[in-house]
């Protein structure tokens, strides 16, 4: 990235940079380069030490977006004391070693839950002589699908597509994914016991919950067929009757005590999450001359609502300098969800965005999303980027109607206001800009007198 240094690149450039620099620090090759190093046949881990030397087999399992970066991260890193290994991700990557299955997101398919039983195969060859490192991220829970015993694949997709788009978070969809599953919920580290089991989580989840993240493949007993139900009876109208048996006949999935002793063979380390990405961003804002400000790393919620909120403390930062004086970058990270009816094309970020439009009512901000995987919804753009130009006047009619048929990625694409980023091989969850341009001198007399008791006015 290139600019003329004698005047602060454009709010539009600022968005796109923070945006950029946010995935940029959230790929796997950097976080692993930053998290594991190994010295010889010592190897580090966020803080664990191993001697490889005690392992007569080191072995990479996974799945998820990032897992196919983070295989070949931890190939280069372990070197010729990794004996094989097997991942499922939506986004190839090079590897010698380690198989990359393809797989589907975000719905499960043949294929996920082929690679996924071959996944826990290799884990079922472990032994207390083995090292398994658990290459996991957001993804994964339809990446690594296999579905429990009575219940078919068909079930499992449509209960799934069925929660995702009732606005239900990740937290109760998982919840249901979790009693499902046989890889999930502590699965595949339950199917290597007794080896010793790393798991390395790149999260994208607010909270950083592991049995949330890719619902928990190395994180035991938080699944129980009560709380399933209660989620399933809550989102969807109708449950599938392999669903209802399969729960019905089940006290628990949680952990059993002999279990739990298996478990103490395990360990998990979030090594990246929304935070990274935060981070990053706020100071490449810095390196441009922008204040940042991280709102919070856990805004959920229905998206438009998000985005206008977002658009109105832009708004308030131009206006009157609260809370921040101009030129100022505003981040925030989290999920936000849409709850869709009809057929119409998006995601939550272009949600976002379109809805900000509604508030952004002067030049000088620019309120941008993405989904840091590249892919928002299940449409192939990141996100969307958005001013006080995107939208004419005679055009908020139309704007508001592609809101309500959440249809927004016909109407941004029209206004060439999608950010497209392909998939970028990592998922820590959204990332948000609103970009607040230097004030104009002349800014609104009676605005200023509004704030003239406020703490940070001082003209
Ligand atoms: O795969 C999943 O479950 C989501 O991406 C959250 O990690």
């Amino acid at each position: 990235m290139t600019h003329d240094h004698t005047k602060p690149p454009s709010p539009r450039t600022v968005a796109l940079d923070c945006l950029h620099a946010g995935i940029d620090a959230a790929q796997p090759r950097e976080v692993v380069r930053r998290t594991l190093s190994r010295d010889g046949s010592m190897l580090t881990v966020a803080g664990e030490t191993f001697d490889l030397d005690d392992f007569s087999r080191v072995v990479v399992l996974g799945g998820g977006n990032a897992a196919g970066e983070m295989a070949a991260s931890l190939e280069s890193v372990l070197g010729e004391h990794l004996t094989h290994g097997i991942v499922v991700t939506d986004t190839p990557a090079e590897t010698t070693r380690i198989k990359v299955r393809p797989g589907d997101h975000p719905l499960p398919t043949e294929r996920n839950r082929d690679a996924a039983r071959d996944i826990l195969d290799a884990a079922r060859d472990a032994d207390s002589e083995t090292l398994v490192l658990a290459a996991i991220s957001g993804g994964g829970s339809a990446l690594l699908s296999a579905p429990a015993d009575g219940i078919s694949l068909d079930s499992f997709r449509t209960v799934t597509d069925g929660l995702l788009r009732s606005g239900a978070d990740i937290h109760d969809i998982n919840t249901v994914r979790r009693a499902l599953s046989s890889v999930k919920d502590g699965g595949l580290a339950r199917a290597a016991v007794p080896a010793r089991v790393v798991g390395l989580i790149v999260s994208d989840v607010i909270g950083d919950d592991p049995s949330v993240v890719a619902s928990g493949p190395t994180y035991a007993g938080q699944a129980t067929p009560e709380n399933a139900r209660a989620v399933l009876h809550d989102f969807l109208d109708a449950i599938p009757e392999d669903i209802e048996t399969t729960l019905d006949g089940r006290e628990t999935t949680a952990a059993e005590p002999d279990e739990a002793d298996a478990f103490e063979r395990v360990t998990n380390h979030v090594i990246a999450d929304n935070w990274t990405a935060l981070n990053a961003a706020a100071n490449q804002a810095s390196e441009h001359g922008y204040t940042p400000l991280v709102l919070s790393s856990r805004i959920g919620g229905e998206a438009s609502d998000v985005g206008r909120t977002h658009a109105a403390i832009g708004v308030e930062c131009l206006a009157t300098g609260n809370p921040l004086d101009p030129p100022a970058v505003l981040l925030s990270g989290g999920e936000t969800t849409v709850t869709v009816d009809g057929d119409g094309v998006g995601g939550p970020n272009q949600e976002f965005a379109l809805a900000a439009t509604r508030e952004i009512d002067r030049p000088g901000i620019v309120v941008a999303g993405i989904d840091t995987d590249g892919l928002d919804g299940s449409t192939d753009a990141a996100g969307a980027l958005v001013d006080y130009e995107t939208i004419s006047p005679e055009q908020q009619a139309a704007a508001r109607a592609a809101l309500r048929n959440h249809d927004a990625y016909p109407f941004l694409d029209d206004r060439n206001a999608l950010i497209e980023t392909g998939e970028t091989g990592t998922n820590v969850n959204d990332l948000r800009a609103v970009v607040i341009g230097q004030a104009d001198d002349d800014r609104d007399e009676r605005e200023r007198k509004r704030t003239s008791d406020g703490r940070r006015w001082t003209s």
